[in-house]
């Protein structure tokens, strides 16, 4: 609202629009706003609008409420609080024109009046009318003594600039909420759109692009560290004769299993070992800092967590096994190589009886 009070501890406008001390001063050297001008505001406050302020605006505001656009203020902020409150800033004329308060004021109240649509030649009108006003009363008061009236009307002419400057400024809040609001949007999409190019949707595990990037990744990092102190293992797991379950059950109860066995797994693991879903039924394991008997027996806890006890879908209880085949990253070995040679390993557990964990052999 024109001239409404705020609250001194906070400043977000001014944050928002980065006007912090630095760029305070360089406003006021800009206007060549300085010390002396408090001084002379000040004697404008006690000389000349001591007393008449509610006289003074008077002069001016029923020719102001005509104008068009007016109604849009009274609808906003109601026409009797917006007199007083021009009112109260007259009383008020260059008051601490140099602190953040003063800034803060006038741009929240620019900002309240861009949001509200009001156009901003209608909030700088009653800058211009306080203008007059005051150069009217300070011609009449020193009867046009150019000398003495000249230092007044200059602290006016700066101090309604240093006004005007601040309403513009003030206007390009709403702009910037807006910006504001589509670069969240942008963020938030940004967010989905990576999730969504990383996850797996139906086990929200990593999905194959991903987890053949982090793979390469962990691959790169083994080789950098050194193999023999930093052991790479990859499990490739793969449900047995899941084409039944499909077939018994049908395809979204199969979905579902899908997702259970992947929290099983999940469960089987470490925080830090990499699960991702291959294929249809097939999940990989990228665990790092693991020999191959580790990665043997994570892989027999996984077996075993996922054989532990039937799944129970729907009204359905589904026993599940997996076959898993795990190998050790060799020196010089790239991921499509490890993947194929654990592959190999999983094969193998089909081929000799299914629900068993193969070891590559890692020479
Ligand atoms: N419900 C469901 N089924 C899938 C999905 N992806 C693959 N499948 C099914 O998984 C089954 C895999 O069958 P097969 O490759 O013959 O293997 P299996 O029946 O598991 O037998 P073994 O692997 O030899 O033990 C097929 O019926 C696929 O349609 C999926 O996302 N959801």
């Amino acid at each position: 609202m024109f001239g409404a009070g705020m609250n001194a501890e906070t400043t977000p406008h001014c944050t928002a629009l980065g006007f912090d001390d630095k760029r305070i001063q360089e406003v006021l050297s800009m206007l060549r706003l300085g010390e002396e001008h408090r001084a002379i505001a000040d004697r404008i406050r006690t000389q000349v609008i001591a007393g008449r302020a509610d006289e003074l605006v008077d002069r001016c505001f029923t020719a102001f409420a005509r104008t068009r656009g007016f109604s849009l203020i009274e609808r906003s902020f109601g026409a009797k609080s917006f007199k007083r409150a021009w009112i109260n800033r007259l009383r008020r004329f260059g008051l601490d024109f140099d602190t953040k308060e003063y800034f803060e004021e006038r741009l929240a109240t620019a900002a309240a009046f861009a949001r509200a649509k009001i156009h901003l030649s209608l909030l700088h009108l009653p800058y211009f009318l306080t203008q007059e006003i005051l150069i009217e009363a300070l011609s009449e008061k020193f009867n046009d003594r150019a000398t003495t009236l000249w230092p007044f009307l200059n602290a006016v002419l700066k101090l309604t600039s240093l006004d005007l400057y601040l309403t513009a400024e003030g206007y390009r809040l709403p702009e910037l909420d807006e910006l504001e609001g589509d670069l969240d949007k942008l963020r938030q999409e940004t967010f989905r759109l990576r999730r969504r190019t990383s996850i797996d949707e139906l086990t929200g595990l990593m999905n194959y692009a991903k987890l053949m990037e982090s793979l390469e990744q962990q691959i790169n990092r083994a080789r950098r560290r050194g193999h023999e102190s930093n052991p790479l293992c990859l499990i490739m797991s793969d449900l047995d004769f899941f084409k039944k379950i499909n077939d018994t059950y049908g395809h979204m109860v199969g979905d579902l299993v899908l997702r259970h066995v992947a929290g099983r797994i999940k469960s089987a693991t470490r925080d830090f070992d990499l699960i991702g879903r291959f294929g249809g039924e097939e999940f990989v394991i990228v665990m790092m800092n693991t020999d191959l008997a580790l990665g043997e027996a994570i892989a027999e806890r996984i077996r075993e967590g996922v054989m532990k006890a039937p799944f129970h879908v729907k009204q359905y209880n589904i026993p599940v096994t997996l076959s898993l085949g795990v190998a050790m990253l060799r020196q010089g070995e790239n991921k499509e190589s490890l993947l194929e040679r654990a592959d190999a390993a999983m094969y193998e557990a089909k081929r000799s009886g299914r629900n068993r964990v193969v070891v590559a052999s890692d020479s």
